[in-house]
């Protein structure tokens, strides 16, 4: 027996009653329910220093996971501090295999891939080179095109990547989320947020520069099998507390990600958890998500 069960039943005979132990037992497991079960697990670690090791192990384990059941993994990347954090922690890991990893982006700037504003660029620069993705594993948008034509040609190339679903699957997205609650190139209150029938869509007035964009919508991000945000820093807390214990108005960006059968993080440190009263875990560094 257990060390901790013969603890337990001794504290039990010594201090409660039958009706206190069944309240107990209901207590954690409405607590279990609430962190875990609700189908999103907010995540905080002390500071971002911490944070990212945490999120490279989750990042190899849906791999780990994916390879084994379909061959591939496919992985959803944004820009924003994503770009240093995983280009410093995913080659960190020992024996990390990237040879069938498919990587697309859950948005990008429509700018030259040379020009500092290429997500692709950063990535190519900070992490590609560093770990042994093939440049056919990787899905990029044409620069050279009318955003409205990048769109289409993006779409097109994410359902030749993804040839037998009618909206391609993702194994893993990471995201990020503005100070305004915009995730992906979805800003509040822009129509794009109500579209149903694009997978991709071209977006020219962008309130945050580069204006032109082009992004996954809602239907092709709720789709993934796991969403990952990323959120760190004290200037995210007012918008963390709207997105993820609720506010005035409609729904922020961020806040209408729910994957519709897959899993969804919020990894936070400490500063961007600041204001939050709902029920979070504290795993420590060594976090296995
Ligand atoms: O395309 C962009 O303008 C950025 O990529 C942006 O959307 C970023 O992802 C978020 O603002 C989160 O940024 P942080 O990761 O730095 O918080």
């Amino acid at each position: 027996m257990s060390p901790l069960l013969v603890h337990w039943l001794i504290l039990k005979q010594l201090f409660f009653d039958k009706h206190q132990v069944r309240l107990i037992v209901l207590q954690v497991y409405c607590l279990h329910k609430t962190v875990r079960m609700s189908g999103r697990r907010v995540v905080v670690f002390p500071s971002a220093a911490e944070l990212g090791p945490a999120l490279a192990h989750l990042v190899a384990s849906r791999a780990d996971k994916a390879l084994l059941d379909h061959g591939r993994f496919s992985l959803g990347l944004s820009g924003g501090s994503l770009v240093s954090m995983l280009s410093k922690e995913l080659p960190a890991l020992p024996d990390l295999d990237c040879s069938h990893w498919l990587a697309g982006f859950c948005d990008e700037r429509l700018v030259p891939f040379n020009d500092g504003e290429s997500t692709y660029g950063l990535y190519k620069n900070q992490l590609f080179s560093k770990i042994n993705i093939p440049d056919s594993g990787v899905l990029v948008i044409d620069p050279s095109l009318s955003v409205q034509e990048c769109a289409e040609d993006y779409a097109r190339k994410l359902k030749e990547a993804f040839p037998k679903e009618d909206i391609p699957v993702f194994d893993l997205l990471l995201l990020g989320m503005g100070p305004d609650g915009h995730t992906c190139s979805l800003f509040p209150d822009h129509p794009l947020l109500e579209e149903t029938q694009k997978i991709v869509a071209p977006i020219d007035d962008s309130p945050k520069p580069p204006p032109q964009r082009v992004t996954m919508t809602f239907p092709m991000v709720n789709l993934a099998r796991c969403v990952v945000f990323v959120s760190t820093g004290g200037s995210k807390a007012p918008v963390l507390k709207q997105v993820l214990e609720g506010g005035e108005g409609p729904a922020l960006p961020a806040a209408r990600v729910v994957p519709s059968h897959g899993e969804l993080f919020w990894l936070i440190d400490e500063p961007a958890a600041a204001s939050l009263t709902l029920q979070v875990e504290r795993p420590g560094s060594a976090a296995k998500l």
